[in-house]
């Protein structure tokens, strides 16, 4: 069946188009997002939800969405998305990271000049009669101090038009880089500098917790007197209440208000102030970003639900649609790997070290590196997939190492993982050869070469005569069939390992009556 897709928010037409296009069923609903209780009743049903901000995709309807495996966010912001909750359930996070960012800046720029002239106000006495030619006294923009606070995709575009515009431009950003910002012809500065210095102030952050209120009275009172503020970025980062008091005072001269600390923002007390300019979230809401978000929405979700690639993922490393056929067979390798740890690690998980080899180690280890922990962590955690596995292993304290040496062995790729618990290190090594077959290469540094089937044993012994009759005549008499035996050692005599398929699953008894072979150290049932 063709996987399913709901679209719970306005998105241009374009997404539908294009989901059917790739062969998804689609379902537009764009109202959906006002409506919790039917998203709810709904989601259960959907392997892909794209939205905008509209709809709020909470820890309730995450856990909802039984098949739900990716959520699109058409635009940047992803603060209505409860991304641990999606991660721990293996759901992608994806937004499309650029496809507003011009429009947006240019919205900051239009509130900008709007409260310079104070537009809408004037705007609304001149219809109404009025001619109040004295009332509105503007200032310039040419000269002035622009200080942009969080100078990544938005801040730089929004900066770069206010040098054209003969604006002084001083920047805050803690990641800001130094030859970014001579790039940008920005001077970056300190906060409390910004504060002080700007004429006009326009916030371009997420919401975190180290931006929420990051304007607020305190902040307010360091500024200069008739300073106007912009926020185009998100409702939280100024404090309302406070922006109204120093608003009232004529501190601050105008705002700019885009985005609000609840919305829809039907009633604010900012509402009721003549130096504000409001605009219901519009930042994004140009025909151009539009058409942006949801071809690149659609395209990313498409490409992930049908090919596997992933893009602009904010839980999960990328995997670009060239790659994943490349990736696929270590991928499965790496994960069988972990699988094959996992199940015989069954106490006090401390640490994982992954060590890649020759080609291997120039592919995207971090999705490989995720795909094992999911094996490692399968036999724990039924539902981990390689979305939620690396924020498993943090939670779980697990220490996870990863290592490249670009330079062959023996094999053209390696790929070794060592499980290292309370009481011991356990690793496990294989290869992917021409066919793209994943092999087990070497256990506990006994060399061997086995393919890995649905059921499996895994026997270490004593390399004595005669293990190998009285093991395979005990499975003869309970009338299992063998696929393929392999063997292998450390030197004769020492300990050695037997990993053998089976064509059916192999039950409690028959693993007690294995153990109890004489010769045999430990037997285990492995299942793939
Ligand atoms: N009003 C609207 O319709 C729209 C709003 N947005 C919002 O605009 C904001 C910015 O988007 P982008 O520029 O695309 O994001 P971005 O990730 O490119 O830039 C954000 C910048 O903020 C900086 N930053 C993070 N913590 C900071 C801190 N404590 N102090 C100062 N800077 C800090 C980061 O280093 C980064 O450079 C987002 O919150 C997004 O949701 C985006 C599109 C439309
Ligand atoms: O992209 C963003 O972060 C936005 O805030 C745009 O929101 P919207 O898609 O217009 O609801």
């Amino acid at each position: 069946m063709a996987p399913r897709v709901l679209i719970s928010d306005k998105l241009s037409k374009t997404a539908v188009q294009i989901f059917k296009d790739r062969g998804l069923d689609v379902d537009y609903q764009p109202d959906l997002g006002k409506d919790k209780e039917k998203l709810l009743a709904i989601i259960g049903e959907y392997d892909g939800l794209a939205i905008r901000s509209n709809t709020k995709v909470t820890e309730k309807v995450i856990a909802a969405a039984k098949n739900l495996r990716v959520i699109g966010r058409a635009g940047i912001g992803v603060d209505n998305v409860d991304i641990p909750a999606a991660t721990a359930k293996g759901i992608i996070v994806m937004n499309t990271p650029f496809g507003n960012s011009i429009t947006t800046a240019e919205h900051a720029i239009a509130m900008m000049f709007a409260l310079a002239r104070q537009l809408p106000e004037a705007d609304a006495s001149t219809r109404a009669g009025k001619w109040e030619k004295n009332r509105f006294m503007g200032v310039e923009i040419t000269g002035k101090t622009l200080g942009v606070i969080g100078c990544g995709n938005i801040g730089s575009i929004v900066a770069d038009r206010a040098i054209g515009l003969k604006m002084r431009v001083v920047a805050y950003d803690p990641f800001l880089s130094d030859e970014r910002a001579i790039d940008l012809g920005v001077e970056k500065v300190e906060l409390d500098q910004l504060f002080r210095r700007a004429d006009f102030i326009t916030l371009h952050t997420p919401l975190t917790d180290k931006t929420r209120g990051i304007v607020d009275a305190a902040a307010i009172a360091t500024m200069k007197d008739g300073v106007r503020i912009i926020n185009c970025a998100r409702g939280g980062l100024v404090v309302e209440a406070d922006l109204v008091e120093a608003l009232k005072s004529g501190k601050v001269a105008g705002a700019g208000i885009d985005v609000f600390e609840v919305e829809p923002a039907t009633e604010n007390p900012l509402f009721a102030l003549p130096n504000v300019v409001c605009t219901p979230h519009l930042g994004a809401s140009t025909t151009e970003a539009q058409e942006n978000v949801a071809l690149q929405v659609a395209e990313q979700m498409a490409d992930y639900l049908m090919k596997g690639a992933v893009v602009n993922a904010l839980n999960m490393p990328s995997i670009s649609a060239e790659e994943a056929p490349r990736l696929t067979p270590f991928v499965k390798l790496a994960e069988l790997l972990g699988s094959f740890a996992g199940q015989l690690t069954e106490t006090g998980l401390k640490a994982i070290r992954l060590e890649y080899e020759g080609e291997v180690a120039e592919m995207n280890v971090r999705a490989l590196t995720a795909a094992a922990l999911t094996g490692v962590l399968k036999p724990l955690l039924q539902t981990v997939n390689m979305v939620s596995a690396p924020a498993m292993a943090r939670e779980r304290g697990v220490t996870v190492e990863e290592v490249r040496r670009e330079q062959r062995g023996a094999y053209e790729n390696y790929i070794r993982l060592t499980v290292i618990t309370d009481r011991q290190e356990r690793s496990v090594a294989g290869t992917v050869f021409a066919d793209a077959k994943p092999r087990i290469i070497q256990i506990k540094g006994i060399n061997m070469e086995a393919e890995l089937g649905p059921h499996m044993l895994y026997i270490t012994n004593q390399d004595k005569p005669g293990f190998i009759g009285r093991f395979a005549s005990l499975l003869g008499q309970e009338g299992i069939n063998i696929a393929t035996f392999n063997l292998g050692r450390k030197a004769a005599g020492e300990d050695a390992i037997a990993l053998v398929e089976v064509d059916e699953p192999i039950s409690d008894s028959v693993i007690e009556r294995v153990a109890a072979l004489e010769g045999v150290v430990q037997a285990k049932r492995l299942t793939f």
